[in-house]
């Protein structure tokens, strides 16, 4: 194999290790105390001044956890756990001084004047060196078979650590996930597709809650019915899907005629239904006086051809602490029936 097919390969081989290591969302993280044990433990078993848990970055060597010095990270070229990750297992240098790899390195001939080192792999779960658990001394030495059985154990608790973290993080993630997606869930089942109001289902909840809340606080609200007078005569006319228009253009009309509090839902059809808390009979009557005005001065639907005019009935009923839902629901309809007997285009309140 030439030397070109072997660049490449290790250049593919780094691109994979790092990525292994992106994989863990490690780097650049705060110390964590679980890390921080696994350090003093290393340090105490081997008898050590010097423990570090470090990865292997692109051009940096960094810290989570460092005992006994004071660098969180630093550049690969004086790094001696770069030559570690390239050993099977453990990497141990009894002297440094007498390594032709480190003698010049500044750390070794220059402060803290490093002289023994004992790094274990940190391997990813695929496979690939990471980075190490290391011991370091300022004196030539060696460790004995229980230190350094010792040592790569504690270099899989620093794995398990990372495995824990990745686990937790994908689990938050996912719970994230689904909270959204219930929440869109829930707000597709509580709204009416092509008005984006609120659906028949939602608005008697919220009227169930109101009820509830009138029980407690004797207060008062309003509760409003519409229903587009001669809508079937606009749907002959000028097609459904202009039909649809006017009641998402309604819908956009009772956004600006109730106040944000307000319960708009469209109740079925061409009927809608308005929950106004706190309210009295004469300001739900003014509301509704507003959306009347408005749709006299303004065309619901403006086609190429033409402007399209239209005049709604509407029953208010007042709702108070001793309001049932179902009977108030029923009373408002008959207050709307009334107004359409009365010839439509009008109010009926009681
Ligand atoms: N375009 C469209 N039309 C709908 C929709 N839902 C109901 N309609 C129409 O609404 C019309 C209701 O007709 P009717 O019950 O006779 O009521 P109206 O014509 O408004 O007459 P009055 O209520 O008596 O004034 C029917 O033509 C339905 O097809 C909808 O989602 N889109």
């Amino acid at each position: 194999m030439n030397n070109a097919v072997l660049e490449d390969d290790y250049a593919d081989h780094e691109e994979l290790r790092l990525a292994a290591l992106a994989a863990y969302d490690i780097l650049d993280t705060p110390p964590e105390a679980a890390f921080d044990a696994i350090t003093e433990i290393a340090a105490l078993i081997c008898d050590a001044p010097i423990a570090v848990i470090n990865f292997i970055d692109r051009d940096r060597q960094w810290f989570k956890s460092v005992l006994g010095l004071d660098v969180r990270q630093t550049p690969l070229n004086i790094s001696i756990c770069v030559h570690a990750i390239t050993q099977p297992d453990l990497f141990i240098v009894p002297d440094t001084r007498l390594d032709a790899r480190f003698t010049d390195n500044p750390l070794v001939r220059g402060e803290p004047y490093l002289r023994f080192y004992a790094g274990a792999l940190l391997r990813s779960e695929t496979g690939y060196p990471i980075g190490t658990l290391c011991v370091l001394d300022y004196q030539p030495r060696e460790l004995n078979e229980k230190q350094l059985s010792a040592l790569t154990a504690l270099a899989g608790q620093v794995m398990t650590q990372l495995e824990l973290l990745r686990a937790h993080s994908k689990q938050a993630s996912l719970i994230q996930e689904l909270q959204a997606a219930q929440a869109e869930l829930l707000a597709l089942a509580s709204t009416d597709s092509l008005s984006g109001l609120l659906n028949r289902r939602a608005f008697e909840e919220c009227l169930e809650n109101e009820l509830l809340r009138l029980k407690r606080n004797e207060q008062s609200a309003a509760l409003i019915m519409i229903d587009f007078d001669h809508f079937k005569s606009i749907n002959d006319q000028f097609g459904h899907a202009a039909g649809d228009c006017v009641i998402r253009n309604f819908a956009e009309l009772c956004h600006q005629v109730f106040r944000q509090t307000d319960v708009i839902s469209r109740w079925g059809g061409e009927e809608f239904v308005v929950l106004l808390p706190n309210t009295s009979q004469a300001q739900a009557l003014e509301a509704a006086e507003r959306l009347q005005q408005l749709l006299k001065n303004q065309p619901i639907l403006e086609l190429k051809q033409q402007a399209i005019f239209m005049t709604v009935s509407i029953g208010i009923s007042t709702l108070t602490a001793s309001c049932e839902l179902e009977a108030s629901l029923r009373g408002v309809d008959q207050l709307l029936y009334l107004a359409k007997a009365q010839g439509r285009n009008c109010t009926v309140c009681a």
